[in-house]
């Protein structure tokens, strides 16, 4: 169990990766957009929409059985990017840079970023848009769902 949550409602990702494209639009224009699945994707369809960018491609890395880390797997790998030069990677956070290290290595011309992004990871980024700390574990929407909680007196 992470010591603390930072619970992102879909209304906050919707804004916080509509923000990182507002920061994206002049390192581009892209070729094109990489999403690391699964966590990328939904980052990655906002930020496509808001550059104008049509041509999505998808690396799949899986490194953590929920909160648990393991060591990294390459699933798959993006077929058009090449070397990355002239692409963006998205992914929605960074926290130790395991996946990073993999996706940077595979496409090391690319632009990288990610929305949310812990201390330990930030040098594998080159642009993100919100830092929590190390501790915290992200909950993201599709991971979640409201539930009923007990008045604050009664807790
Ligand atoms: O910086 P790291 O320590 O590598 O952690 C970050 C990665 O972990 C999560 O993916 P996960 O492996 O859980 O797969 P998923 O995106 O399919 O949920 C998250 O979406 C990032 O891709
Ligand atoms: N959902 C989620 N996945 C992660 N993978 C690595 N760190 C995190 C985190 O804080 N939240
Ligand atoms: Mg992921």
């Amino acid at each position: 169990m992470a010591a603390k949550y930072f619970t992102v409602t879909w209304d906050q990702l919707h804004r916080d990766a509509r923000a990182l494209a507002w920061r994206l639009l002049e390192r581009g224009p892209f070729t094109g957009v990489v999403a690391i699945t699964r966590g990328g994707l939904i980052p990655a369809a906002v930020i496509a929409r808001e550059l104008e960018c049509r041509v999505v491609e998808t690396i799949s890395i899986v490194t953590y059985d929920e909160e648990e880390r393991g060591a990294p797997k390459v699933v798959k790998t993006p077929v058009a990017a090449g070397d990355g030069k002239g692409w963006l990677v998205i992914d929605d956070l960074v926290d130790t840079g395991t996946t990073l290290r993999v996706v940077r290595a595979l496409l090391p011309g690319a632009h990288v970023a990610t929305v949310y992004a812990k201390p330990a990871g930030k040098p594998l980024v080159d642009t993100f848009i919100t830092e929590v700390s190390q501790e915290t574990w992200i909950l993201f929407p599709w991971d979640t769902e409201p539930q009923f909680i007990a008045p604050i007196a009664r807790l």
